[in-house]
């Protein structure tokens, strides 16, 4: 018997939150546990932050640039979040999917409906509760990253984000981080062994079903 377990479908592992909510952490600890999980790096027009690194975070391009590439159908979703342009290019994508890779979205409640409108039998959507909104802004504060005014801004954002956690398949509260980041953990191990993603099952089942014993 060969024990090949391929061809498979990848899965498209969309994780939103609202800011402060921990997804950044958890998701890079899934990345680092996780050779074969490639990130998707968005296009942006907002400008680079002190501490990014342009194509490792974002890649930062114009307004006209960013308008280029939808007219060129080069997204497979964009949405404007507060005031810039977001999106994610579909090229990559489309090769890691062909290649039975998995990739992970950091990406906002428009992105994670559109890609599942787009992609029903790839998409597995996740949404990050904090454990309070004062806790939120705890975390905010701690991070040092934004001064007060952006944070309040965060913080009534976070609203509007959380308003649409009941399209995401799937739902927890991001308390204590090891115990999320074992639920992040499952449902991607959970994800990767549904049948339909793993094509390599029915040629297996055939060569156990005629295998002379
Ligand atoms: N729809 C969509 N949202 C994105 C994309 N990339 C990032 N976002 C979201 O845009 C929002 C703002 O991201 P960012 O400017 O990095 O700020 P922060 O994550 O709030 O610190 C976050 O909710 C991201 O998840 C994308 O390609 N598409
Ligand atoms: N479960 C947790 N408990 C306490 N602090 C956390 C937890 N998860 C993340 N954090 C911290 O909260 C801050 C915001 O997390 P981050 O991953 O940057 O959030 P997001 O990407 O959702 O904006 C960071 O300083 C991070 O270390």
């Amino acid at each position: 018997m060969s024990n090949e377990r391929t061809p498979r479908r990848g899965v498209l592992l969309i994780v939103a939150s609202p800011s402060g909510a921990g997804k950044t952490s958890l998701c890079r600890r899934l990345m680092a546990d996780h050779a074969g999980l490639e990130l998707s790096i968005s296009m942006t027009t907002r400008p680079i932050r002190p501490g990014e690194v342009a194509d490792r975070d974002y890649h930062f391009v114009s307004h006209e640039e960013f308008q280029r590439l939808i007219d060129e159908d080069a997204f497979l979703e964009w949405a404007d979040v507060h005031g810039n342009r977001y999106g994610s290019p579909r090229a990559p994508i489309d090769r890691a999917l062909a290649e039975g890779r998995d990739v992970l979205f950091d990406i906002d409640w428009q992105g994670a409906r559109d890609i599942a409108e787009k992609c029903p039998d790839d998409a597995v959507r996740v949404f990050i509760l904090p454990p309070s909104l004062e806790e939120l802004r705890r975390r905010l504060v701690t991070r040092s990253q934004d001064d007060d005014e952006v944070i309040e801004r965060r913080i009534q954002n976070a609203k509007g984000e959380i308003a649409h956690c009941d399209m995401f398949d799937y739902v927890f509260v991001n308390d204590d981080f090891d115990r999320s980041y074992a639920e992040l953990a499952h449902i991607y191990h959970a994800e990767r062994s549904k049948r339909r993603r793993n094509l390599w099952v029915a040629h297996y089942r055939d060569a156990l079903l005629n295998e002379v014993v």
